[in-house]
């Protein structure tokens, strides 16, 4: 069995005293294409925003993140957000393609932050079958051409781990179903492990394990609806 990628330890999470996530515990293993699914409102975006370091968990004994055997909560912001920036890509709406950077500018941001060669960013945008439209800014583009240039971003460092939320939400099926195809295939080779929180089934068939959150915690499930909500 590879290695833990990413362990969650009695993770909990309250807002205002109200609890949305109590003593979660999981592990993400390096390699594996996970979704994530559950009710609205069950605390699935603030899972991942947990792991982003977009929020923090509540300090109760034992709460823990661990990225590669490193709890999150000993290494301060600086060390945190390199860790991050080295060993995660997001697909979030949050963290949209930047508007005033040509799509090749935003595909290459992650190699910049971390000091790596940028010559990978064309290869990438040549990997989303976007690779002749470097010099285009992100308003010419379409909402799935968009996703790609988000999925190139995310990976184009080699991300140890990789959050998307909800990355085919708005997408026609056709569209979403190449973008998931292609999430698939770019983590298989890069070995990373990646986690997707989406409502959508079919979606979820693509990823090697689905995991249901609800009220009782984390589950594995194999059900999948033969419908698609
Ligand atoms: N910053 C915040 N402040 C207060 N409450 C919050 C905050 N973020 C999330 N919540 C609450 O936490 C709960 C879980 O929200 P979250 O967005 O994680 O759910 P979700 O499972 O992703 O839902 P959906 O499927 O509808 O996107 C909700 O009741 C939400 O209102």
């Amino acid at each position: 069995m590879s290695t833990p990628l990413l362990e969650l330890r009695n993770l909990s999470k309250s807002y205002n005293g109200r609890p949305v996530l109590a003593n979660l515990s999981w592990t993400f293993r390096a390699g594996e294409f996970v979704a994530i699914m559950g009710d609205s409102g069950v605390g699935k975006s603030t899972l991942l925003n947990l792991v982003a370091g977009l929020d923090t968990p509540d300090a109760a004994d034992g709460s823990s993140i661990i990225i590669d055997g490193v709890p999150m909560a000993g290494l301060d912001d600086d060390a945190a957000t390199r860790l991050r920036r080295a060993r995660m890509g997001f697909i979030f709406q949050a963290f949209h393609v930047l508007p005033h950077l040509t799509l090749l500018q935003n595909v290459a941001l992650p190699l910049l932050l971390n000091g790596l060669p940028v010559a990978r960013a064309a290869e990438m945008l040549d990997a989303v079958g976007l690779g002749g439209r470097g010099n285009d800014f992100p308003h010419q583009l379409s909402g799935g051409e968009m996703q790609r240039v988000a999925i190139a971003r995310a990976l184009v460092h080699r991300p140890a781990l990789v959050l998307a939320d909800e990355p085919t939400g708005n997408l026609d099926p056709d569209t979403a179903q190449g973008i998931l195809e292609l999430l698939r295939r770019e983590i298989k080779a890069t070995g990373a492990c990646a986690i997707m929180v989406t409502h959508s089934h079919i979606a979820a068939e693509m990823t090697d394990k689905i995991l249901q959150l609800s009220k009782c915690g984390i589950q594995e499930t194999t059900f999948v609806q033969p419908f698609e909500q």
